[in-house]
Parts: structure tokens; sequence; C-alpha cells
């Protein structure tokens, strides 16, 4: 949780998290244009990703501010 809120504040993008027993839920969205999900939030989705399972987002198709599609890939 720490290594990821380091993260987020270093984005200025801060999601909505619940830790309860032993069980952590992230969501992720963007206020700033109506809770919709951005390209920061499948930036920031990719660092959680790496920190929990060592995997990096390896495609992701992007329209606008919006991201449309997503593609994970194991980090060697
Ligand atoms: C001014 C500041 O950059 C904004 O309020 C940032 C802060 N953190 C944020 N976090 C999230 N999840 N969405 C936002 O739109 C957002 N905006």
């Amino acid at each position: 949780m720490c290594r990821i809120g380091t993260v987020a504040d270093e984005m200025d993008h801060h999601p909505e998290w619940t830790l309860r027993e032993g069980e952590l839920e992230i969501r992720l969205s963007t206020h700033d244009i109506g809770n919709r999900i951005s390209l920061k939030d499948y930036v920031l989705a990719s660092w959680v990703e790496t920190v929990l399972h060592g995997k990096e987002i390896s495609t992701l198709v992007v329209d606008g501010w919006n991201a449309k599609g997503i593609q994970l890939e194991e980090l060697n």
C-alpha cells in the first residue's frame, strides 16, 4: 500500500481503496473528467500490477482522454 500510495502521490492521482481482512480493493477513476476512466487510471493500474504481480501494460488503446483497451504482459 505504501509503494502504491507513493506512486499515486507522485502522479497526483488518488484511487479510492478499502483494506478489509487482508483484502485490498482499489477503485480507479478520474474525477476531473466526471469519474470516467482516463489514461492516468491505466498508468496507475499498470503500476499496481507491477508492484503486486510483476506485470506491466504492453498494449493500451487510447482515444483522446479515454483509454479503451488494455493488455498486460509478464515482466521477465
Ligand atoms: C488538482 C488535482 O490535480 C486534481 O484534483 C487531481 C487530484 N487527484 C485526483 N485523483 C483522481 N482519482 N482523479 C482526479 O481527477 C484527480 N485529480
